[in-house]
């Protein structure tokens, strides 16, 4: 088990938000979290960071609840790429990256060869290499999106949370962005608005309305003409691409 969540329930503004969700991140695999707007995929991802208070039920990270470990425990195993994460202004690419080293470290332990090795690597693996010294304000959104990536690389983490990580990225960083998050190996979970993009990288789909899980399972099970009707409110086809052989969905115009 690395990680999963039991029963969660989370209330905001009176409302409740996440709903008696249980789900779980098979190791070393992609768990793609989709639904509408609103549907509480960024709250529940926060929930399974820790970086919010379950009302109840429990998150497990590595069969440990997660409310009884540290933030620096945490950080060592769990990277979170977030939606709209910011940044102290006038700091470069390579500062941000570096943040990523800060559970590995103890205060007053000098930067060492292991850190700048990831620090390069992460920048590298993202194509930001050559962008280090620049300044972060200048960055464009997609190019603050592969560095936000790349601080979670960074991290080394053996599980990654992203919340809508190809967020401003052009279809070739998109496809980039996934492949290189598939290729580490680690146990993710990933929210997508892009319904294809998770057919084409997800290992197992969960599908999330109304804070409620309502289906989870293989790209093949789970994405279906019934389901996107029902949860999105859209008429689709799907059908097995030739170039992929995953599903691929095509929408009718409403
Ligand atoms: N702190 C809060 N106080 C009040 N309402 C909140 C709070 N946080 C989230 N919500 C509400 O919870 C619902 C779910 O929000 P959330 O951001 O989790 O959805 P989402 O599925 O990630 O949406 P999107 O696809 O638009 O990013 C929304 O209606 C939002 O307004």
């Amino acid at each position: 088990m690395t990680l999963a969540a039991r029963d969660l329930r989370w209330e905001a503004g009176g409302r409740i938000i996440v709903d008696g969700v249980t789900l779980e991140a098979a190791p070393g695999r992609m768990l793609g979290l989709v639904g509408p707007n609103g549907s509480g995929k960024s709250s529940l991802l926060r929930l399974l960071c820790g970086l919010r208070k379950v009302r109840s039920g429990v998150v497990s990270l590595g069969g440990t609840n997660i409310g009884a470990l540290s933030r620096q425990a945490v950080a060592r195993r769990l990277a979170v790429v977030e939606q709209h994460a910011g940044t102290q202004s006038q700091v470069t690419v390579e500062d941000v990256v570096r943040l990523g080293r800060s559970p590995h470290r103890s205060a007053l332990a000098p930067w060492s060869e292991v850190d700048e090795a990831a620090v390069a690597g992460a920048l590298e693996r993202v194509g930001l290499d050559a962008r280090r010294d620049q300044p972060w304000e200048t960055l464009s959104g997609g190019e603050r999106q592969r560095a936000q990536i790349a601080r979670a690389l960074a991290q080394e983490p053996s599980e990654l949370v992203l919340d809508e990580p190809t967020n401003h990225l052009d279809v070739r960083h998109q496809l980039d962005a996934l492949t290189l998050v598939r290729g580490l190996g680690v146990t993710s979970i990933v929210a997508l608005h892009d319904l294809n993009l998770a057919a084409l990288f997800c290992d197992e789909i969960a599908v999330l309305a109304e804070g409620r899980l309502v289906r989870s399972g293989t790209p093949e099970a789970v994405l279906n003409p019934e389901m996107i009707a029902e949860v999105f409110g859209v008429c689709a086809e799907v059908r097995v691409s030739a170039l992929s052989g995953r599903p691929h969905i095509e929408y009718r115009p409403n």
